[in-house]
């Protein structure tokens, strides 16, 4: 097992009280796995991303522990959390195209970056990964302005990934990409994991076809909590939690047009985090909610890696 999560909770301090972002997430994730982690936006999603690598000074780690390799991270602890980044644990971050700083040309921006890490930059390594993405090794003598988008987000990957993190966290990176970027970008992460530059992977995204694609196993977040973490076939073709169902008929379907069908999305909303009720969180809006859904549904394992936080599943 490469990492574990028992517990975690992550709260965001406000004006109005805390959110409670993450509230008790518990998971695994074996060596070599790509974890596809998907649920409405609001669910949590980024800030588990984060919290694996940089909590911004809002955030609160609450309670539970996370152990990477068998070490555990000190989440809550940015200094030294710094022993970890990039080694043990990196980041394609959300917003990856504007994350290279504008005033340095990329060669001088990754030589700064291992320094700073204690590294020299292994150059042949370094084209040869560029390469494995598509970028020329001219790239590395230009500045970040005249790259396109595509291209800043693949450099990104490459730097990311340069010092073999045992965990990288890809954060949303195929949103802003047409779809055949998208397909690029993740068959470059599947390059990644094979050519060994990452052990595992979580892949953040609000887009359950793409995971379905690359993910070994899906994991649904619905406000805080985990609802359903299970192998990416199980997930998609025999989900066991309602939202996982209503989730996937809300997709829209190629060929279907509005006319014959109206796209449903979910009905109603998920419940505010700064004082969520007590019981299920999904009670509200579930169409087969009982009474036993007033208390906190526990994680089940209904079949091996089937995991399922709802009583009548
Ligand atoms: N800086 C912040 N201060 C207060 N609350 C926050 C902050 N950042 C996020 N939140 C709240 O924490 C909860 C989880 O947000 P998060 O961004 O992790 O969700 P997400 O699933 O990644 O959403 P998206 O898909 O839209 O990125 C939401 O209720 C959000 O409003």
């Amino acid at each position: 097992m490469s990492l574990l999560v028992s517990e975690l909770k992550v709260y965001y301090r406000t004006l109005k009280g805390e959110v409670r972002a993450l509230d008790g997430m518990s998971f695994g994730l074996s060596d070599g796995e790509i974890l596809g982690l998907v649920g409405e936006s609001g669910c949590g999603k980024s800030t588990l991303a984060k919290s694996l690598i940089r909590m911004d000074g809002r955030m609160r780690h609450a309670g539970g522990r996370v152990v990477l390799d068998g070490e555990e991270l000190p989440i809550a602890d940015d200094r030294r959390m710094n022993d970890f980044r990039f080694r043990k644990v990196s980041i394609i971050p959300q917003y990856a195209m504007s994350a290279l700083n504008p005033t340095r040309k990329l060669r001088k921006m990754v030589t700064e970056l291992l320094a700073s890490r204690g590294t020299d930059v292994d150059t042949a390594e370094l084209e040869s990964r560029m390469s494995q993405v598509g970028l020329p090794r001219e790239v590395l003598d230009r500045y970040p302005i005249e790259l396109s988008g595509g291209m800043k987000q693949r450099m990104v990957m490459v730097i990311s990934t340069l010092l073999d993190p045992s965990l990288l966290i890809a954060d949303e990176v195929t949103s802003a990409l047409d779809v055949s970027t998208q397909k690029a970008v993740a068959r470059a992460l599947l390059g990644f994991r094979e050519s060994g530059y990452v052990k595992s992977m979580i892949f953040v995204t609000h887009d359950l076809a793409l995971t379905h694609h690359i993910a070994d196993t899906i994991m649904v977040m619905y406000a805080g909590k985990l609802a359903e973490k299970a192998p990416a076939d199980v997930i998609v073709k025999a989900p066991r939690h309602p939202y996982t169902r209503l989730l996937l008929d809300s997709l829209p379907e190629v060929g279907v047009r509005y006319a014959d069908r109206r796209l449903e999305g979910i009905a109603g909303s998920p419940p505010s985090l700064l004082d969520p009720p007590a019981g299920c969180r999904f009670r509200d809006r579930c169409p087969i909610a009982g009474d036993e859904c007033a208390q906190d549904p526990p994680v089940t394992e209904l079949a091996p890696g089937h995991h399922v936080a709802c009583w009548k599943a």
